[in-house]
């Protein structure tokens, strides 16, 4: 009986709805810190029976789930390195029952946002990383979701240099489809860059949405600066209003920073003596000239398009997806 059921039940983990899961992480985020430390020591709500077993309302580290650090392919020192997102350290974990390999987001309590998981779990697509479960440990929210074992790009460019036009082209139709996606909800992701891009055997998926947005009216009024500056588009710099066109402009400098191995600008204008990009991003024209000199002629009008400084002549992924840059004919492959 429900009885029994609940007597044997030693912790409030459950198989739940999105919806169910949107309370938790919406009482979590709403939760005054002071009244934190009298929540369960354990809660949380799994949305995917497949691949995380609940046993009696648990779901425990090293009983019921293993984390390890990440162990990449092609990382020469070989070292289990622990990603950071932008507000949490992602491991790996596999569950002791299914074997699933996934990625575990660890964002303490006090940092946590509902907006963290609130795309991920109410829109679906196979280029955006799927969510598994939220569960809140000893002051941690632990998300789990799926893992690109592949690390990210931003990884694959440290480790391996600037990406052959193939590999652009492939990650590049991936990380469209996701944006047309996301696009047609009015979602704007606003931090497109490699390190949001993470890579499986066979796909890549966006990853990240603490800075994302669903677009009420025509143009979203930004409160605060969101992104990071390198891939940031001038209309977001100019924070008088922007679409979901900023992600496009994002893509495209992302595909500069895959194609030579550093993001737009900091070639031209070093780090070292330049502490901010914003004024130059705003005042010069899109970064053409930091365009890989053996770049394509079909890649580099691809990329003109992206990177038009004017959003509404800017092209949406819809369009980007039929460009000829990215459908190259069989025998260019
Ligand atoms: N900030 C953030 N929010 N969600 C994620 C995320 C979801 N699934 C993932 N799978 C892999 C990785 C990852 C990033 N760098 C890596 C380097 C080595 C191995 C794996 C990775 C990250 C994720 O990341």
């Amino acid at each position: 009986s429900g009885d029994d059921e609940k007597e044997s039940n030693h912790g409030d983990i459950k198989y739940g709805t999105v919806a169910d899961l949107l309370s938790f992480v919406n009482l979590l985020s709403s939760t005054q810190t002071e009244a934190l430390q009298y929540l369960p020591g354990e809660m949380g709500v799994v949305l995917n029976k497949k691949h995380m077993t609940i046993k009696k309302g648990r779901y425990r580290i090293n009983v019921d789930v293993q984390m390890f650090p990440w162990k990449l392919t092609y990382k020469n020192h070989g070292c289990g390195i622990v990603p950071k997102g932008s507000f949490g350290k992602v491991h790996l974990a596999q569950d002791i029952i299914t074997r699933k390999r996934m990625a575990c987001k660890l964002i303490p309590i006090e940092n946590f946002k509902a907006a963290d998981v609130e795309f991920q779990a109410r829109f679906k697509h196979e280029n955006v990383a799927e969510l598994y479960g939220a569960l809140l440990w000893d002051q941690n929210v632990h998300l789990f979701m799926e893992a690109g074992e592949g690390g990210s790009v931003l990884e694959k460019l440290d480790s391996c240099g600037p990406m052959r036009e193939f590999e652009i082209i492939w990650v590049t139709k991936q990380v469209l489809r996701g944006l047309e996606y996301l696009h047609s909800h009015n979602i704007i992701h606003h931090d497109i860059k490699p390190s949001n891009i993470v890579l499986m055997s066979d796909k890549a998926v966006l990853v990240d949405f603490g800075l994302t947005v669903q677009m009420t009216e025509d143009v979203y009024i930004p409160r605060d600066l969101r992104g990071t500056e390198m891939y940031m588009s001038p209309e977001l710099v100019l924070c008088r209003g922007h679409t979901t066109k900023t992600d496009i402009y994002s893509l495209g400098t992302t595909i500069i920073h895959m194609q030579t191995g550093s993001p737009p600008w900091v070639r031209r204008y070093p780090r070292t003596s330049y502490p901010s990009y914003l004024y130059i991003i705003h005042k010069q024209a899109p970064p053409l000239e930091d365009i890989a000199e053996d770049c394509s002629l079909p890649m580099r009008s691809f990329l003109e398009r992206a990177l038009e400084k004017n959003p509404s002549l800017r092209s949406p992924a819809s369009d980007l997806l039929k460009d000829e840059a990215i459908n190259p004919p069989r025998e260019d492959q």
